[in-house]
């Protein structure tokens, strides 16, 4: 027999300096959850006690004595169910040992740790941690001391050590010099407020005086039934601190799936594009994240919600929610009630929701593209631009269910101001516009839309009578001639109100080019290489060049008296001044910026037709 021996099983080494240094770098935010890392061990002895003895006493809690110029020890005491020698030996110095987890290993109900780690973190303040207990199950008390090296003792108290130690739990840390003033009594009593003030167990921070401050108060959000509508003025006070302001609505929110309950603030502003959602959650009472946004829905931007949960599930940084199915079934829930409160605005106070969309109409259009079912009841409230003046999209549908529109601002400019009130145009150029216009004949019953061009609406403007049309062929034939250098083509046609003389019209297309040809003149050869090229592309277009169908036109309205006159026996130097001079004005009524070969033209026009009538 060779007698090959298997080589024995030995046990993992653990650096507890590296797992230290792993959980104050990249598990938690700081050294600071220290405090909330003990108060959650004293909830849940506490809660342990309870179970254990069948029965809770309100008094039981945890007390937290800062330290002093004369006694430099942090204790952190707690009424729990306390631990013994055993219990002391195994849970405390087993890094990833944790009573809180059931025979599955799964983490146990009523209990906020789970991880086994949360303890160590003392170990970011200190390089000692002392532990001294006395079990609600009997025995002598023990003292655990546990060092950054790694080692720890373990001795059970007796005689004048013991008495005096009741049943529960008390840490001792000596802070780090350098961590010293968060172990301040104002520092920990804001720590303990921000992750403990909603806890229900009684939490105590001495002052130094021998008394002590209490910081809880009642998780007013989370309320639900009566007692939720007598503390209404609360949750509403709550709202003011969370958004910022008094909130536009407070909604009651809760999931069923995840033991989930609270409050949404519908924000009384538009949030700032790109703003977190910033949520607050708290587990069992404790702040887990203060800006969560993955807890609600996307659409939902204009809410912020204060929830408590006893289902969703922490990191072990306790510092944000694990993205699992408890929170998807939760945030599925939450925005279920959120979209119910809009429903129910809409047909219940409808002045209301109208002041709502008001608020958030930016937020709300994106969001419509991608939820019909809020579309159906939230876009007859958008407001939009018409030629007839702003509207809701109710009143557009009503009176107008052929819906016109344009796709860009600068095309409804120039409409707006011809068309006639029987076939207004809505300014589709706004964020999201165009698309929700483009929708609403799914939304609404016998309502039909089209996109409306400047050529085309320049088309439909009435030629002049058939007696005029030669002397306006001419007309046009005349003045095309000045505007060749300008890349204008006119057109003579019939449009209220008959002072208006000219319009200059564009598409959109041609108004780019336009710029494109703009920006050549003042970049340099690189980049005006480069512009060049898209204009002589195959969608060549003029803007100074050919290019037929695409060019900029100014219009000519033979109901005007100064075009007819133009119309007739002009002395040639002064029809070529006056068309220049038009044309200039139609750009300026069409907020069109000049170039500097138009400001030359408005100049020089203006200076010849002043040269002429003195030299007549
Ligand atoms: N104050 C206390 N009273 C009684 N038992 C305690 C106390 N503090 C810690 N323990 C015991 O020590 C174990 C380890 O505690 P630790 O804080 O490291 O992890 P945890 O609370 O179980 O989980 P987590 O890392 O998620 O906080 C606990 O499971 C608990 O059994």
């Amino acid at each position: 027999m060779t007698g090959e021996q298997t080589p024995a099983a030995r046990p993992f080494l653990v650096d507890l300096r590296g797992v230290v240094d792993l959980l104050s770098r990249h598990i938690y935010s700081g050294p600071h959850v220290f405090l909330r890392e003990l108060i959650q061990n004293g909830r849940d002895a506490i809660t342990a006690r309870a179970e254990h003895e069948g029965r809770r006493d309100a008094s039981w809690g945890v007390r937290i004595h800062p330290p002093t110029a004369d006694e430099p020890t942090l204790r952190f005491e707690d009424d729990g169910v306390g631990l013994t020698a055993d219990e002391v030996g195994e849970l405390l110095a087993t890094v990833g040992r944790s009573s809180k987890r059931d025979l599955f290993d799964l983490p146990r109900a009523g209990f906020l740790g789970q991880f086994g780690i949360g303890l160590l973190s003392c170990f970011m303040i200190a390089d000692r941690i002392v532990v001294r207990s006395r079990s609600a199950r009997g025995g002598d008390p023990v003292e655990w001391v546990g060092s950054t090296d790694g080692t720890f003792t373990v001795r059970v108290l007796e005689g004048a050590e013991a008495s005096g130690i009741a049943v529960g739990t008390t840490v001792s840390l000596v802070p780090r010099a350098d961590e010293a003033e968060l172990c301040s009594p104002t520092s920990l009593r804001e720590l303990a407020r921000r992750y403990a003030e909603y806890l229900p167990i009684p939490i105590l921070i001495g002052t130094g005086d021998g008394s002590f401050d209490g910081i809880g108060r009642p998780a007013v959000f989370a309320l639900t039934g009566e007692a939720r509508a007598e503390a209404r003025d609360r949750i509403a006070e709550l709202g003011r601190e969370v958004v910022g302001g008094a909130p536009f609505e407070v909604i009651e929110v809760h999931s069923t799936a995840t033991d989930t309950h609270g409050t949404a603030y519908v924000l009384p502003f538009p949030p700032t594009p790109g703003a977190r959602q910033a949520n607050r959650v708290y587990l069992g009472g404790m702040l887990v994240d203060p800006r969560a946004d993955e807890l609600l829905p996307d659409w939902a931007f204009f809410a912020r919600a204060v929830v408590d949960s006893n289902g969703l599930r922490p990191t072990a940084s306790r510092e944000h929610l694990i993205e699992d199915e408890s929170l998807e079934a939760t945030r599925a829930e939450l925005g279920a009630a959120i979209r119910a409160w809009v429903m129910r605005l809409a047909v219940e106070r409808p002045a209301r929701l109208a002041e709502f969309v008001g608020i958030h109409h930016l937020g709300l259009k994106s969001l419509l593209l991608h939820d019909d079912e809020l579309a159906g009841f939230i876009t007859r409230w958008l407001t939009v631009e018409t030629s007839v003046g702003v509207m809701t999209i109710d009143e557009l549908v009503r009176s107008h269910p052929h819906v016109r529109f344009t796709e860009t601002v600068d095309e409804f400019r120039q409409i707006a101001g011809i068309v006639p009130v029987s076939r207004a145009v809505v300014n589709g150029g706004y964020v999201h516009e165009a698309d929700i216009l483009r929708r609403l004949p799914l939304l609404f019953d016998g309502v039909t839309v089209e996109r409306v061009t400047v050529s085309g609406e320049l088309d439909s403007l009435d030629p002049p009578p058939l007696a005029d049309r030669a002397a306006a062929l001419a007309l046009e034939t005349r003045a095309g001639a000045v505007l060749a250098e300008v890349g204008c083509e006119p057109s003579v046609r019939r449009f209220a109100p008959d002072d208006l003389a000219s319009l200059y019209l564009a598409d959109a297309e041609v108004l780019r080019s336009i710029t494109r040809g703009a920006a050549r003149d003042l970049t340099g050869p690189l980049w005006s290489g480069v512009l060049g090229r898209i204009d002589d592309g195959p969608s060549r277009l003029a803007s100074g060049g050919s290019g037929e169908a695409a060019r900029a036109k100014l219009c000519l309205n033979w109901d005007n008296a100064l075009v007819r006159t133009l119309a007739g026996e002009v002395d040639d130097a002064v029809f070529d001044r006056t068309i220049r001079l038009l044309y200039v004005q139609a750009l300026l009524a069409g907020h069109r910026p000049l170039r500097a070969s138009e400001r030359a033209m408005l100049t020089g026009a203006l200076t010849d037709l002043v040269a002429l009538s003195l030299a007549r």
